[in-house]
């Protein structure tokens, strides 16, 4: 079995190693440009178009939880990657308790109100404050997959009362679920921060504008830990300025890095990361890839393949 390997950063020598420890029949290799040799299985972060097309794989996996953007080069180059060739995707593999570590020190910092406390100490202010109570701290998770479900059930945990936002209704104990857009207003009515987990399809680009913020509790917060495109980066700008949002976590961007000239650099009430909410642990990752071969290889059914229709 021929494996061909791609990702613009990771150590692909340790990738390599670790694949072929783990499946010991397959030749795995970098592609590297010019190799038009056969492959049955290619592995891939932003691949160039010539690295995929014209070739007969059994199956492509991105290294990363998001497809958007190997989505949308298949848009631009439909023959990258004929429907024929299912295209899977990590699910989970580490990122899910990386989600839960990142969305809880939030919650807990806005809900025992450390960015008030942080405010005063910059005017040597020493005032207590009024507690929050978990009833008025409504968590709503837009996006209840793999990773929204990880990070309801450690909200949950800690005692928030929580409600999740998607495309059909889950079933999570404990937790409220909200389906469809016909169901968007009711879920945001009670929502005190807002978690983005979406995909970044055609339906959800831009889809946390003023309109949808201005549907939430008074004083709310967003943490947004899916992709900046979800974002209207100016209604979020306006919606802190009019204080409906009292602060806001933002991990992706509609341009990363963030261009310097951005206001959202220096608001006083906005926190931000480099697009670092949850990254691809290879030994998971490879325990994946490489169950998900076997399985493959054995006719099984086996999970993580991206609906190209829906776009996630
Ligand atoms: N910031 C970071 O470091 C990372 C960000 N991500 C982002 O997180 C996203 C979610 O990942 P997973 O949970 O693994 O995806 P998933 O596919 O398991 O979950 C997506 C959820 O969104 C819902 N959904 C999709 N379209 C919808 C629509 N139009 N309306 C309502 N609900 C809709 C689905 O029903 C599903 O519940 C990824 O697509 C990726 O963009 C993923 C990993 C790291
Ligand atoms: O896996 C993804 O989709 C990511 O965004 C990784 O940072």
């Amino acid at each position: 079995m021929e494996i061909i390997f791609y990702h613009p950063t990771f150590d692909t020598p340790y990738w390599i190693a670790q694949l072929s420890k783990q499946l010991p029949g397959a030749n795995v290799r970098e592609w590297k440009k010019g190799d038009n040799q056969h492959a049955d299985y290619a592995l891939v972060w932003h691949p160039p178009v010539e690295m995929l097309q014209g070739r007969d794989l059994k199956a492509v996996f991105a290294l990363g939880a998001g497809v958007d953007s190997i989505l949308s080069k298949l848009k631009a180059n439909p023959e990258m990657l004929p429907e024929s060739i299912p295209l899977f995707r990590l699910e989970d593999t580490g990122m899910g308790l990386q989600m839960q570590e990142y969305a809880v020190s939030q919650v807990l910092h806005w809900f025992r109100r450390f960015d008030d406390y942080q405010a005063q100490q910059q005017k040597s202010e020493w005032q207590p404050l009024a507690d929050y109570h978990r009833d008025d701290f409504t968590i709503g998770i837009m996006g209840a997959g793999v990773l929204g479900g990880k990070v309801a059930e450690s909200l949950l945990a800690w005692g928030f009362p929580v409600r999740c936002w998607s495309r059909s209704r889950k079933t999570m104990p404990g937790v409220k679920s909200f389906a469809g857009t016909e169901e968007l207003g009711d879920f945001l009515r009670e929502t005190r921060v807002l978690i983005n987990l979406l995909p970044n399809t055609a339906e959800t680009v831009g889809i946390i504008n003023l309109t949808l913020l201005n549907q939430l509790q008074d004083h709310s917060y967003l943490l947004n830990l899916a992709r900046g495109v979800h974002v209207v980066e100016d209604d979020l700008l306006q919606a802190l300025n009019t204080h409906k949002l009292k602060g806001a976590m933002l991990d992706v961007f509609s341009r990363e890095p963030l261009p310097q000239e951005s206001p959202l650099w220096q608001h006083p009430r906005v926190v931000m990361t480099p697009h670092i909410a949850a990254v691809t642990r290879p030994q998971e990752a490879i325990d994946y890839i490489a169950r998900t071969i076997t399985g493959l290889e054995r006719g099984d059914h086996v999970s993580g393949q991206v609906d190209r229709q829906r776009g996630y």
